[in-house]
């Protein structure tokens, strides 16, 4: 479903807005208070692409509606979308569902769902050009499992433990969501020692637990056999790792994101051979990073691709 709202010509303009000002609003957020967000102009920004979100979303939401009408009682629910119009059509709902709720789901959908699993990937094959020696051993890995005549699918991803571990050590020192988005402690409580008052508002910083040398041996290595045989939960268990947060606020998209980047991190080192362009050197490559909604690279990866399976398996 986010794919396709995502190739709608009609997002395509202000997606490319969203991104650059959530991330600043973000950082804004912070400073709000003082009114910075409006000095830097921001809430101007936003205020002009909500009205083109909107348009947008009026747009998905009509088609979908018209869909609907026209096959009546023939009518399946086909997508996230379809399935939040029935519960806002419901009459008897325990909590009511406006059209705007709708707007706003499918605006998270998009937000939470895109640029998180993307740019794990994008981390996860930088940090493996670096090291040629890991892409051997998952590559290994998959040959054995996977063999060279086909595709990885989503069936397969239980028997490829390196590329769990590759996943979970990009996700430690690459957290999507270095800051995760703020809570608020709803009763007084101490954690680890420290007094938190009611009404606190709380940041987890998982950027600097994932680089604690307390919690991790070489935080600053990347060494995916650190999570071989070891049970760590990624899925808000185990409070050293929690990238997707925790508790009943924790990334609803999780399984998806999961399923997405395994997939797609599986099928990238299974289908190409890596390698950098022209003469760049493995230790000149630059693991900047920005932060904001997510912890992207600051300069895109420019890499070389050759396929390394049997050439029919790459038609459309
Ligand atoms: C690599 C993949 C992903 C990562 C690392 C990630 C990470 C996160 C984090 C850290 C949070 C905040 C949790 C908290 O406050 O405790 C969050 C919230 C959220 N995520 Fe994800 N996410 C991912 C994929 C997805 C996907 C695929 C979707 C949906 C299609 C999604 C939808 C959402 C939504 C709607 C929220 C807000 C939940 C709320 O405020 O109650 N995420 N995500």
């Amino acid at each position: 479903m986010t794919i396709s709202l995502l190739l709608d010509p009609k997002l395509q303009p202000a997606s490319t807005q969203l991104k650059p000002v959530v991330l600043k609003d973000q950082v804004s957020c912070f400073t709000l208070s003082i009114g910075i967000g409006y000095l830097q102009g921001y809430v101007k920004r936003m205020k002009a692409l909500r009205i083109k979100l909107d348009q947008f979303y009026d747009h998905v939401l009509d088609g979908h509606m018209r869909i609907k009408k026209e096959l009546a009682k023939d009518f399946v629910a086909q997508d996230m979308v379809d399935i939040l119009l029935q519960l806002a059509d419901d009459p008897d709902p325990d909590i009511k569902l406006t059209y705007d709720c709708v707007r706003a789901f499918t605006q998270d959908l998009i937000a939470g769902g895109t640029d998180t699993s993307a740019t794990t990937v994008e981390w996860a094959i930088s940090e493996l050009i670096k090291q040629p020696r890991l892409i051997k051993q998952a590559t290994e890995e998959l040959d054995r499992v996977i063999g060279r005549e086909r595709w990885v699918k989503e069936k397969d991803i239980p028997q490829l433990p390196y590329i769990d571990a590759i996943m979970k050590e990009t996700m430690r020192k690459h957290p999507v969501a270095a800051l995760i988005a703020p809570h608020l402690a709803t009763e007084d409580c101490n954690v680890a020692g420290y007094d938190i008052r009611k009404g606190t508002r709380v940041f987890i910083n998982t950027w600097s637990m994932g680089r604690d040398s307390l919690l991790w041996e070489k935080p600053e290595e990347f060494h995916p056999e650190r999570f071989l045989g070891r049970k760590t939960d990624i899925k808000g268990q185990n409070f050293e790792l929690l990238p997707f947060g925790s508790g009943r606020r924790m990334c609803p998209g999780y399984t998806l994101g999961l399923k997405m980047i395994q997939t797609s991190l599986a099928n990238l080192l299974h289908g190409f051979n890596w390698g950098l362009h022209d003469n760049t050197k493995l230790e000149d490559l630059n693991m900047d990073e920005v932060y904001g909604l997510a912890t992207t690279r600051k300069f895109p990866l420019i890499a070389v691709m050759e396929p390394r399976l049997l050439l029919h398996l790459y038609k459309i």
